[in-house]
């Protein structure tokens, strides 16, 4: 019998026509793997994700291997993070997704990594948002106006109605030309010109930056409010000032990998107060009242769900 183990090849354009206008269809699938995860019945086996410095090109290698038995899944996601590649014109994150059958190993997808990178960890930022944020959130502020900036403004603007949304960027030519663009698709956002006055008065406030330094202050941020802090993805970096840090709630996506990967958490010496997962579980509270924080490092488990939510659209599409 012939055997056809070719893997499909997705690439960002076809991954972008499965995937968009799904939000409530990702959001739903990250809230499942985030209860997988922080389960105790070893239904998810996600070791923390390794990582090889390129000391000479300030870069970084990531390889993150996950296996889901329910969703019959293994999956590994490998991918370069170079700070500087915005200096080359290229994106500074960039790899791919490797998708298995958990049943019998065979390779069924290479996906391109970008694109589901984007979309799960601001569809991961929704499902913390959701269980996190005060219930009638009014402004939104953005911090950063990259590649996570975009698809974070997408995603809460999928699940609010804010009566403001502000961005801030380090440069302030590319937080107006985000704001711009933004408003040109029927938006109204406003462009500020620090930290502050972003944030003031903000329900929800996302950093999406490569800081490695603390950008956000405690004294600029309303009692209540919800931060997803999405960069800062490792021991020394920082987006939050430890004051900040220390007068909030703080959830994680995983408490492992926070307490070895998080600058923000190792640095400020804070204690994690509850996975998200243990939060959807019911097994830890959710403070909408108290000032929250919710620290992302990214889960493969994440990307295993969005690639098989993409893989499979694509092959029943193939089936019509
Ligand atoms: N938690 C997670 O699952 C994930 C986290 N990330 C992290 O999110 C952050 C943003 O990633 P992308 O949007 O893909 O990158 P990007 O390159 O598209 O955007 C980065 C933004 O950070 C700004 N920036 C750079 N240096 C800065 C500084 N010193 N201070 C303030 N702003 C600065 C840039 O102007 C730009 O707006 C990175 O830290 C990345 O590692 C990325 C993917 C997944
Ligand atoms: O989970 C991910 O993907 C990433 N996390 C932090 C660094 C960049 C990519």
């Amino acid at each position: 019998m012939e055997f056809d183990s070719s893997p499909v090849f997705l690439n960002s354009e076809k991954i972008t026509r499965y995937i968009d206008g799904r939000w409530d269809s990702l959001i739903s699938c990250l809230e499942t793997s985030f209860v997988l995860y922080s389960s105790d019945d070893g239904q998810v086996i996600q070791p923390v994700r390794e990582n090889v410095t390129v000391r000479d090109y300030n870069g970084l290698l990531f390889s993150m291997p996950v296996c889901s038995s329910p969703h019959e899944a293994l999956a590994t996601k490998i991918i370069t993070v170079y700070n500087d590649n915005h200096l080359r014109g290229l994106p500074r994150i960039q790899g791919v997704i490797l998708l298995f059958s958990a049943v019998d190993g065979v390779l069924k997808a290479i996906l391109e990594a970008p694109v589901i990178t984007a979309k799960r960890t601001a569809g991961a930022t929704a499902v913390a948002t959701k269980y996190l944020a005060s219930e009638n959130p009014k402004i939104l502020a953005i911090l950063g106006a990259g590649v996570q900036a975009r698809s974070h403004f997408e995603v809460l603007t999928h699940l609010y109605n804010f009566e403001e949304v502000r961005i801030w960027n380090i440069h302030q030519n590319n937080g107006e030309k985000l704001v711009k663009e933004l408003n040109d698709k029927g938006f109204h956002c406003v462009c500020c010109s620090n930290v502050e006055e972003a944030v003031r008065d903000a329900d929800i406030i996302v950093t999406a930056t490569f800081s490695k330094t603390p950008i956000l202050k405690a004294v600029w941020v309303k009692p209540g409010a919800h931060i997803n802090v999405i960069g800062a993805s490792n021991p020394t970096s920082q987006e939050l000032d430890p004051e900040l840090m220390r007068s909030a709630v703080v959830y994680t996506d995983s408490r492992e990998a926070a307490c070895v990967e998080s600058g923000d958490i190792i640095i400020s010496e804070v204690e994690v107060y509850a996975e998200i997962g243990e939060v959807i579980l019911g097994k830890k509270e959710a403070f909408r009242d108290k000032t929250t924080v919710f620290k992302s490092l990214g889960m493969a488990v994440q990307d295993l769900v969005s690639a098989k939510l993409v893989y499979d659209a694509y092959t029943s599409d193939l089936q019509k």
